[in-house]
């Protein structure tokens, strides 16, 4: 491991329903063991970009370490994408998305050993109508299941299980979508539209085996029918999925236009519906400590 003076701990006290303060403090005692001291910041939900920008500027800040779920990444990823900070994750969200993709360990001093550790990868960030991206958006029946699960008290996993059946009954499918990329001029017809930066949802669901974080280009993925078979076959990973259920392609750049306004969401965060999309990928834009089990093998 390497030697810190100063590291910064990003924490967001709501995420998972978890309390963070045992994990703050074995941050902070790790942390001293490397002679060095831990900065504690606790989002708001209000200007935390800013707040973290300020602690960057006014302290040698060597790591940053975010305890959070996917949107407190994507918070601290937009804050410092432009330094040469590594960022370390500590898994502490309802939804991990990014730290499953990158195998981040299960238990807590695993994780602060890779937090704070010497493996990194550069990961691309893909840019969505100007909002940054680092593992799967989506536009369709996805979104529209966390739009109904941001609006419902119940959190978690049993959260989002109770409502998938309102979603299917409510949904609108299918959608149409009109995508243009560098090469291609499409129309097609789906239940969902995935904008993928790696290989799994947070469910564990490997919907993209082509996707690898730190190649410079991202899949768009036009899942076309409601199987049931088909979904199973995915979430079993059995990744060779029938070309009648879903289309890959692959591009580092696309415009999507919908006909009618439909739900939209990046890594788990409901944004709104939309009807245009411009998707760029900004490659190899942000370091973040990994195990050496997530480079991918040339
Ligand atoms: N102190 C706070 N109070 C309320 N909301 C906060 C606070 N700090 C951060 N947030 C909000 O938390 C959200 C990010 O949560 P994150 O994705 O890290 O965790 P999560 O447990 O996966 O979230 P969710 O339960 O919504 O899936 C952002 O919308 C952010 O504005």
């Amino acid at each position: 491991m390497e030697e810190f003076k100063e590291v910064l701990l990003v924490v967001n006290p709501i995420s998972g329903d978890l309390n963070k303060e045992e994990m703050i403090e074995t941050v902070q005692r790790e942390v001293a063991t490397k002679g060095g001291i831990t900065h504690v910041f606790e989002t708001t939900g209000k200007n935390d970009q800013e707040k973290i920008n300020k602690y960057v500027e006014d302290f040698t800040i060597d790591r940053i370490l975010v305890a959070g779920g996917d949107g407190t990444i994507n918070l601290v990823a937009e804050a410092v994408k432009d330094s040469d900070l590594t960022i370390g994750i500590i898994p502490a969200g309802s939804a991990n998305g990014l730290a499953f993709n990158l195998n981040i360990p299960r238990v807590l001093k695993d994780q602060i050993e890779v937090a704070l550790g010497k493996t990194s990868m550069d990961l691309d960030i893909l840019c969505l109508n100007n909002t940054i991206c680092l593992h799967m958006s989506d536009l369709g029946i996805n979104a529209e299941l966390i739009q109904n699960y941001e609006n419902s008290d119940l959190r978690g996993k049993f959260g989002y299980l109770l409502q998938s059946i309102p979603t299917l009954i409510k949904s609108e499918f299918p959608f149409q979508f009109s995508i243009k990329t560098k090469n291609i001029e499409v129309e097609k017809e789906g239940i969902l539209l995935c904008f993928a930066n790696a290989k799994k949802y947070g469910t564990g669901a490997n919907i993209n085996p082509l996707g690898e974080p730190n190649d410079g280009i991202f899949e768009i993925l036009v899942f076309k029918k409601f199987d049931i078979i088909e979904i199973l076959k995915t979430l079993r990973n059995e990744v060779e999925s029938d070309a009648e259920f879903v289309e890959v392609i692959q591009t580092t750049e696309a415009k999507v236009i919908c006909k009618k306004p439909i739900a939209f969401q990046i890594d788990g965060e409901f944004i709104g519906k939309e009807t245009e999309i411009d998707i760029k990928i900004l490659p190899q834009k942000l370091r973040v400590a990994v195990p050496p089990s997530a480079i991918p093998t040339a």
